[in-house]
């Protein structure tokens, strides 16, 4: 792997494998991440000149962009960092990397504090929401709400396979919310006492699309039918710069044995581990059609999914190239 990424810092590859095996996961918390990972690779990059600097963060930043493909704030991370630096020498590109990556993760934090109280805004004392995954930009949206005083409950998915409904029912009890943790399939019964449904994203298309952990879709829909308006936590960094033109997001595919043990498909297949008969899909992603969400609530205010594309146009323009291509 070292020899396809040349001069890329191990601390750099420790990321990507992080972010890889889902030990850094979310997609805020994974550009995060990212950015982080840039500004290590510059403070210990070894080059002798500014191009071989740059070639070097380059291939930091690709290492980093093939880890997992459907959060968009990942390559939006590595871009904002790409294009900023600026210096003649070593010395003056490596504190300007440093720099930049210093300054998106501070965005980033204060993103998620503002738009925390955006939607908070929405929640009425008293509320019961119903989260999908584990959402950090969701959960500012509770910690604002509880912060201006007001009383939240919550119905958690348990989000299979990897029940990341877990993470979010541990950080709702610790901040003292009432939980009822529910499995996938019991969702449309608990929408019955459910407020709002409140999830994260990992990417927002063109056409106000939202792409998250698989399972979003149904429980819109589901919550559609049953008159629980849908809000969707998403900082602008989950905006999807490529949409704009016509690019569909890459929806990842994860490995079967999150969802199938070796010897449950030994089980099945009645001893024949290898048993070409069985597939198993195992998609991480799915899209929400716009008509199913009501709110995106970003730190630039609360949007109706069809006009995100407006606010897409003023922070992107039309930069859709590569992160490493700036
Ligand atoms: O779908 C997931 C995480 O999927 P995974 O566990 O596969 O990474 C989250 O809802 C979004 O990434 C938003 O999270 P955040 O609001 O923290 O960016």
């Amino acid at each position: 792997m070292a020899d396809d990424y040349p001069g890329v810092d191990t601390f750099v590859e420790d990321t990507a494998e992080d972010i890889a095996k889902m030990e850094i996961r979310g997609a805020a918390t994974i550009a995060d991440a990212a950015a982080e990972a840039l500004a290590v690779q510059a403070d210990r990059s070894d080059a002798a000149t500014p191009a071989a600097f740059r070639a070097q963060l380059r291939a930091a930043a690709r290492r980093l962009y093939e880890t997992r493909p459907t959060a968009v704030s990942l390559p939006n991370a590595l871009r904002y960092v790409l294009q900023g630096i600026d210096g003649e020498t070593v010395s003056e590109l490596q504190e300007s990397t440093i720099t930049r990556a210093e300054e998106f993760q501070v965005d980033l934090e204060q993103a998620q504090e503002r738009l925390g109280e955006v939607g908070a805004n929405r929640l009425r004392d008293g509320d019961v929401v119903m989260t999908h995954c584990h959402s950090t930009d969701a959960l500012s949206c509770v910690e604002a709400a509880l912060d201006a005083g007001k009383h939240v409950e919550a119905i958690v998915k348990e989000t299979r396979p990897r029940k990341q409904g877990h993470i979010t029912a541990r950080q709702l009890q610790e901040w003292g919310v009432p939980v009822t943790l529910v499995v996938d399939n019991a969702a449309r019964r608990y929408l019955d006492d459910a407020d709002h449904v409140l999830v994260g994203a990992d990417s927002i298309a063109a056409d106000g699309s939202v792409i998250n952990k698989i399972g979003t879709s149904g429980l819109a829909v589901n919550a559609r039918e049953r008159g629980v308006p849908v809000m969707v936590a998403a900082q602008t960094i989950k905006l999807h710069p490529d949409t704009m033109t016509g690019h569909t997001v890459a929806i990842e595919m994860r490995d079967e044995t999150e969802v199938l043990s070796e010897a449950e498909r030994a089980d099945i297949t009645g001893g024949n581990p290898a048993d070409e008969g069985l597939v198993v899909e195992n998609p991480g992603f799915d899209v929400t059609p716009p008509r199913y969400v009501d709110a995106i609530v970003t730190e630039r205010g609360q949007f109706p999914p069809e006009s995100i594309v407006t606010l897409m146009r003023e922070l992107f323009g039309d930069t859709t190239a590569e992160p490493w291509e700036a």
